[in-house]
């Protein structure tokens, strides 16, 4: 399986609670390209895990449009959401024990979240030892999970979710509970499977160090794509209704209220506030190489 196409179109989400209805996405953009990998990043509460529930098919947006590939997640029943969990939707929840059997072997684990694809025709499953080569515990299959330190659990978790081969990859916080180099060994996996797979591959993270090694960078800020990171560089992102959420630290540097001039020449745009001038986007900006 190649990599899956993400697009989300004025994504909304809203959580019906007693205490009152909550917005947590609040008209999301987002077109992510077969084969690329991205961070999530934001502030707490700022929707990261709502946008890859809709993702996941867990929950379904309010309005709005979630396509995976040629599936429209809104459209689709729970049977066939369910189906593409176990085919062509790998998730990887945060906290690697919610992934896994503690009790069982790594075999019984990848065997486990193989079960579905194996029913369906047309998939070709990978050997359960190749996929453990590929997340580096190629000599552990008969391991039992519990026996595992938490940076091979992390990668055990990584393994079932990418056992059924996967065209988009989900990962919630994959780092969170690691240290320097649990975390760099997490990263050189997906980049690995990524590489090797040519799966897409989303992760949730706060950390801001493994948002700048997966190359793009998106930030959600109130439930809406604020800035971009690419490659290091930043970029502000024009929404589907028009609005643009400013990179944290130009923000920093403008109070609220700060009224900008806006000059457009040349398909340049420049943001201009009192003695400050700051060109935020250039003609090729819609589509900043990947
Ligand atoms: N089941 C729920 N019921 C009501 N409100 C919810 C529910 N889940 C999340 N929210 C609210 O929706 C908003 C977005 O939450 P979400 O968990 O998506 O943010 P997040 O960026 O993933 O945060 P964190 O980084 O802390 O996990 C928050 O205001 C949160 O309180």
């Amino acid at each position: 399986m190649t990599g899956l196409a993400v697009a989300c179109r004025r994504v909304v989400h809203i959580y019906r609670a007693q205490a009152g209805d909550v917005v947590a996405l609040a008209g999301v953009d987002l077109s992510i390209n077969p084969g690329e990998m991205l961070a999530l990043v934001g502030p707490s509460g700022s929707g990261k895990s709502t946008l890859v529930a809709l993702l996941a098919g867990l929950m379904r947006p309010s309005a709005g449009r979630v396509n995976i590939g040629t599936y429209d997640m809104g459209k689709l029943s729970d049977t066939e959401i369910s189906r593409l969990r176990g085919t062509e939707i790998g998730v990887v929840l945060q906290g690697a024990a919610r992934n896994l059997l503690g009790y069982a072997s790594l075999h019984r684990n990848i065997w486990l979240a193989q079960r579905q694809a194996a029913r369906t025709s047309g998939i070709r499953l990978d050997d359960p030892d190749r996929i453990l080569d590929l997340v580096g515990l190629g000599d552990m299959g008969r391991a039992k999970v519990d026996e595992l330190a938490p940076g091979a659990r992390q990668r055990a978790a990584l393994a079932v979710g990418i056992a059924a081969g996967p065209g988009l990859l989900l990962v919630d916080e994959p780092t969170s509970q690691l240290d320097v180099r649990g975390r760099d060994e997490v990263l050189a996996v997906l980049e690995t499977v990524n590489r090797e797979l040519g799966t897409t591959i989303v992760v949730v993270t706060h950390d801001g160090e493994v948002g700048a090694r997966l190359g793009r960078a998106v930030t959600i800020r109130d439930g809406r794509v604020g800035a971009e990171g690419r490659d290091g560089e930043d970029f502000a992102v024009v929404a589907g209704d028009g609005t643009v959420q400013l990179p944290p630290e130009v923000l920093g540097a403008f109070p609220p209220g700060t009224l900008f001039k806006v000059d457009h020449e040349d398909g340049t745009v420049s943001l201009v506030a009192g003695g400050a001038h700051r060109t935020l986007t250039g003609p090729d900006a819609a589509d900043p190489p990947a």
